[in-house]
């Protein structure tokens, strides 16, 4: 049941695929490092001149619309045009989706553009599906349940495999679907967490060819990695710290033994 979550830890470590990330300015770091962490090669970059080369070279392309600006609108639609070119996943994070009219309007547009996966808390799934607003900023105000539904709907809809992340995260491609009980608190008092884990499952879905086992998997193996570095901590700070330690010492079936995904 969990053997592609060792297969995904073995071999992003082992094929250490390039990923392209259009993020945002708070995330841009942390994502890094979690990608490096786990065997992966990060670049970030949102210019719009160089995203179709950039499209070759990489594995997978991740979107994460955190800090908008009309440059980096730009820059990310250029990139999904050059992903779709060459044939490669993208990820897309709709961040902060209920918050305001421009970014419902800006996640809608990139949605347009076929994701092969969406990853984002029950308040952006809810706006991405409903057009609700609701969240408190980049933050959900609902539990990953409450967006279930609105995952199964988007899923069908967009033709993509939805997770939902919070307390229990719930990975569908609207016909099956995965609940994963791994992660720690710590996780919600650490900015860009989930701007990470999206990510690291860029990783996981240049190398695994099941968008729906990579999401799954990424996640398990980011929660595991949370679990351990919680151990240890003494905080939020020397948590971030912990968790990129952990994910840099995980093993294929350490993740896969410790995996709660049913
Ligand atoms: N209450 C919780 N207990 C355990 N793990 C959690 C909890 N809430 C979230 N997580 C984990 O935290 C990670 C980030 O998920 P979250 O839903 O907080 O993302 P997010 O709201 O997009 O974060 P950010 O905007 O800060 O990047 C996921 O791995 C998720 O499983
Ligand atoms: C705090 C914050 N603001 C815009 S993006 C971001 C990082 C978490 O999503
Ligand atoms: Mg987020």
């Amino acid at each position: 049941m969990t053997g592609f979550v060792a297969e995904g830890v073995e071999r992003v470590r082992r094929e250490a695929p390039l990923v392209h990330n259009v993020t945002n300015l708070v995330a841009m770091t942390l994502s890094a490092n979690v990608l490096i962490a786990a065997g992966a090669s990060p670049i970030m970059s949102a210019a719009p001149e160089e995203a179709g080369e950039l499209a070759a070279l990489s594995g997978a392309l991740v979107v994460n619309m955190g800090t908008l600006t009309r440059d980096w609108v730009e820059g990310a639609e250029a990139a999904v045009a050059g992903a779709r070119t060459a044939g490669k996943p993208w990820v897309l994070d709709p961040v902060g989706a209920g918050a305001t009219a421009y970014r419902r309007e800006i996640a809608a547009r990139l949605l347009a553009g076929r994701p092969r996966i969406v990853r984002g808390n029950a308040s952006e799934i809810l706006a991405l599906e409903r057009g609700a607003s609701g969240g408190k900023g980049v933050d959900s105000t609902a539990g990953s349940d409450a967006a279930a539904e609105a995952a199964m709907a988007l899923a069908s809809r967009a033709r993509a495999v939805v997770a939902v992340t919070g307390a229990v995260d719930l990975v569908t491609d609207g016909s099956r679907t995965f609940r994963i009980a791994n992660g720690h608190p710590l996780l919600t008092r650490t900015t860009a967490s989930g701007c990470a884990l999206t990510a690291l499952i860029g990783a996981w879905a240049a190398v695994l060819p099941d968008p729906l086992e990579a999401t799954a998997g990424a996640i398990a193996a980011y929660g595991i990695a949370a679990e351990r570095a919680a151990e240890i901590a003494q905080g939020c700070g020397s948590f971030v710290a912990a968790l990129l330690d952990a994910l840099g010492s995980l093993d294929g079936p350490t993740a896969a033994r410790l995996a709660r995904i049913a």
